[in-house]
């Protein structure tokens, strides 16, 4: 377990980020990490992909035709997430935070008309009415005291400090949109990387022998996935990056302009916000042969796990995704329940368009199966 400074240490990590706009330490990072690790440790029983979860959501033991896997796979990271920062359960608590969420995504570029039947209308009101969720549940635990051991306690603690940093509007308004920076990245790039690996059979090949290896020499088999497994993933880092690379899930990032630039015979001020688009660098052919190939090999003695001018899916420079690991974790967790315990194949759909967020207008439809064990 994290000791208490340590637990603060990763709040303030994701505090300072969302508040403040400025990077979280290495160490605040690392600890999310550690954080999620260890979630990850008790797999068998609590955490997102587990074999419970995706039997829930993939399949009634049966070989069945799934009906858009990308939504399934959507509400599954979102309850994960849910779950761990605010202990909401979309289908118990019936408050369909869910569809707001979902409503404020699909208006949140869209022409600033702010009436009935607009998108921006439809974005305005789900944004409301998620926060008016999040702010009940945030009051309600605040006056019932009722630990649940999720990230809320941890904010609440920080923010009945004295000398607090944040009041519970910072506080709300910071898990609205943490849960919203979560879950719709992670989701989109599960999806996107279930169709590329059943398009390429042969990831699916590599990536089923790396963790049926893993199985293998897993001492009991009932036991949940553990760090040193997590760590041994090198194929599985490999598509993830390969897949985010693609994906360009963020299609902008903002940066400021620290001190006046030349590039190119034009000045950019100081002061001004530069749009970074990471996409011009990631299918740019010079940096990338066939950019638009999904060639996880590609990445083979590469450095997996740190962003470069040439590899920005989780931002640039100094300043990174927090959830960066978190979300690669996820996604390796995924991928290992999926290629070991299902035989699954996509039937149609799978086409996807940007708006800007990556949007699959006909879902991925998959069979899917548990595997007979042997
Ligand atoms: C596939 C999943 C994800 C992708 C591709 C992604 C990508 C990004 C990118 C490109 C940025 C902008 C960084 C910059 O300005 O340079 C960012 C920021 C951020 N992400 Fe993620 N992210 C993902 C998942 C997550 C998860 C799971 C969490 C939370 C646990 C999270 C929390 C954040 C936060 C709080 C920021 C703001 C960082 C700041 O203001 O400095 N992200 N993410």
């Amino acid at each position: 377990m994290f000791s208490k400074s340590e637990e603060q240490s990763i709040l303030y990590g994701l505090v300072t980020v969302s508040v403040n706009g400025r990077t979280p330490s290495a160490k605040a990072n690392y600890l999310l990490v550690q954080w999620g690790c260890q979630l990850s440790e008790k797999l068998s029983n609590s955490y997102l992909p587990t074999k419970r979860m995706m039997l829930l959501h993939f399949s009634k033991g049966e070989l069945q035709d799934m009906d858009r896997c990308s939504e399934q796979v959507y509400l599954m990271i979102f309850e994960s997430f849910a779950k761990r920062l605010i202990s909401y359960e979309e289908k118990k608590d019936r408050k369909k935070l869910l569809d707001n969420y979902k409503a404020f995504m699909n208006g949140l570029i869209s022409l600033p008309v702010n009436i009935p039947g607009t998108a921006f209308h439809a974005c305005v009101q789900g944004s409301k009415n998620a926060i008016k969720v999040i702010t009940d549940i945030y009051h309600e635990r605040k006056a019932s005291k009722i630990p649940h051991n999720d990230f809320l306690d941890r904010l609440i603690e920080e923010e009945e400090k004295e000398n607090a940093f944040m009041d519970d509007g910072v506080a709300i308004n910071m898990l609205f949109l943490l849960l919203f920076g979560a879950f719709e990245s992670t989701s989109e790039a599960i999806t996107l990387l279930t169709k590329f690996i059943f398009d390429h059979p042969e990831v699916l090949e590599e990536l089923t022998k790396e963790h049926e290896a893993i199985l293998k020499s897993r001492k009991n088999q009932e036991s949940g996935l553990t760090w040193q497994e997590y760590k041994s993933m090198n194929f599985t880092h490999m598509v993830i990056n390969e897949t985010v690379r693609l994906a360009n899930i963020a299609p902008l990032i903002f940066r400021k302009v620290g001190k006046e630039a030349e590039m190119k015979g034009y000045t950019i001020p100081k002061g001004w916000i530069v749009l970074v688009a990471p996409a011009v660098v990631h299918l740019n052919p010079e940096k990338y042969e066939n950019p638009l190939e999904f060639n996880p090999w590609r990445w083979k003695e590469q450095d997996l796990h740190s962003g470069s001018k040439t590899f920005m899916a989780w931002g640039s420079g100094t300043r990174l995704c927090v959830g960066a690991d978190f979300a690669k974790l996820q996604i390796a967790i995924f991928i290992h329940h999926f290629v070991t315990k299902y035989r699954w194949s996509v039937t149609k759909g799978g086409d996807f368009i940007r708006r800007p967020s990556l949007i699959f207008p006909n879902g991925i439809h998959i069979k899917i199966a548990e595997k007979q064990k042997c």
